[in-house]
């Protein structure tokens, strides 16, 4: 047990949708999570297209008047002040400025998926290694309580043996008229398509209940078999499933952005996640942002063991403080950081390898390959502000 309080310091590099979404989480005192070991200082923000839209960004989220704002992600990560850059561009730029920031000597936060191809992040990994800093996925599902405890359940084997995993994590959109053809979602140029941005979610369900939860000595890359629908407009997959085999438990990884489980705001249909163990069944409401779990025992005539557990729904609060769930994770950054780790168990970097592993083994099933410069590993390239 810790007793001093460790503060880690914040660059946030790039200030879209979800790097407001994150820095907001950042500035929620931890103590309304009932965390009393870690906080967080937002030290900086950067704007790749001026010092003025980090401002901007840092005075709407109301960060404290002494966050300097930088108009370059070089001036960011070159921030004596900033321990850890939390990257938010398109998965087609987290190489080069998670590489800028590496580079640079500083910590690491990058958004899902960690790099576009598992060569990428290897090499992530040996600067990481050569400069002895920390580099983390940012796979916030992992981190809610609701994740940790349906993790230990599994692993301590009140499932019995899990069989199979459905997950599910789409969206229902009108794809032409929502997303065109330059939105990140669909957009090659920005590495688009929905298993890099939704199906990745669908994949750690999978692999959180059958990779994760093995002795890590005992983790196996699982056989893929896939298919893609692809959008017309721009080549992007826009419908992707995924049969995963971890030598005989089955794993089925979806995503969609023209159906899902919630057609409209009012009505929701089944669970995204269903895992089923030879003991019962679990299943969990949303794959991103889980909040139920239900668990359902297989009846006991049936068994020679009966599960130790009733049917039941627990119900989590996934946004305490009014956040959306995302300090979880970067209060495991803080942890890791404090205590000279460079990466989590949580998502270490195997398993993000192994999810990236199948996500590029998809994408070559279905002959699927972003443009120009965006699969490479030499750095630094053209065209990506740095
Ligand atoms: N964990 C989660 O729940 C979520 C994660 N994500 C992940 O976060 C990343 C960013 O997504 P999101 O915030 O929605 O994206 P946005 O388009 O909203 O923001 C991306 C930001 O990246 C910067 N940027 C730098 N270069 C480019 C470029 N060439 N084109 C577009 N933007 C660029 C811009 O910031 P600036 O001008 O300041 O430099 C821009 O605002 C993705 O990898 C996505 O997978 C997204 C949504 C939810
Ligand atoms: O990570 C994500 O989860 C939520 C979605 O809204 C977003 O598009 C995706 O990037």
């Amino acid at each position: 047990m810790t007793s001093t309080l460790y503060t880690l310091r914040w660059g946030i590099l790039a200030t879209g949708g979800i790097a407001k979404r994150f820095t907001k989480d950042l500035l929620i005192n931890p103590t309304t999570r009932d965390v009393h070991d870690v906080v967080h200082e937002v030290v900086a923000a950067a704007s790749s297209s001026s010092a003025s839209r980090a401002q901007d960004f840092l005075n709407d989220l109301k960060a404290p008047d002494t966050a300097k704002a930088y108009g370059s992600y070089k001036e960011l990560v070159n921030d004596p002040k900033v321990d850890i850059i939390y990257i938010a561009t398109p998965h087609s730029h987290h190489y080069q400025h998670a590489r800028l920031a590496l580079e640079a000597g500083k910590h690491i936060l990058v958004e899902k998926p960690v790099t576009v191809n598992v060569e990428q992040f290897t090499i992530l990994q040996d600067v990481a290694k050569r400069k002895h800093r920390f580099i983390m996925e940012a796979v916030w599902t992992r981190f809610f309580p609701l994740s940790l405890e349906v993790v230990d359940f599994i692993a301590a084997g009140k499932l019995g043996e899990i069989k199979r995993v459905f997950a599910d994590f789409s969206f229902w959109n009108h794809v032409e008229a929502e997303f065109g053809t330059s939105h990140r979602m669909v957009n090659m140029d920005l590495a688009g398509g929905a298993l890099l941005d939704l199906g990745i979610y669908s994949l750690t369900w999978v692999f959180q209940a059958l990779y994760h939860t093995q002795p890590e000595s005992e983790r196996k890359a699982p056989k893929v078999v896939s298919t893609v629908s692809k959008y017309a407009q721009t080549g992007c997959d826009e419908q992707t499933t995924v049969l995963l085999d971890f030598g005989g438990s089955h794993g089925v990884a979806s995503t969609s952005i023209r159906v899902a489980s919630t057609p409209n705001a009012e009505h929701k249909g089944s669970d995204d996640v269903r895992i089923q163990g030879t003991l019962g069944d679990l299943t969990v409401n949303y794959a991103p942002r889980p909040r139920t779990y239900t668990l359902t025992p297989a009846s006991s005539s049936s068994r020679g063991t009966p599960g130790e557990f009733k049917h039941e729904t627990k119900e989590f609060d996934n946004g305490p403080g009014g956040g959306h769930g995302m300090f979880w994770e970067a209060d495991e950054c803080a942890r890791c950081v404090r205590d000279g780790r460079l990466q989590s168990d949580v998502i270490g970097w195997k398993e993000s390898e192994e999810v990236l592993g199948v996500m590029d083994e998809v994408r070559r099933q279905h002959g699927i390959v972003y443009p120009g410069d965006l699969e490479k590993t030499e750095y630094p390239l053209e065209g990506f502000g740095l």
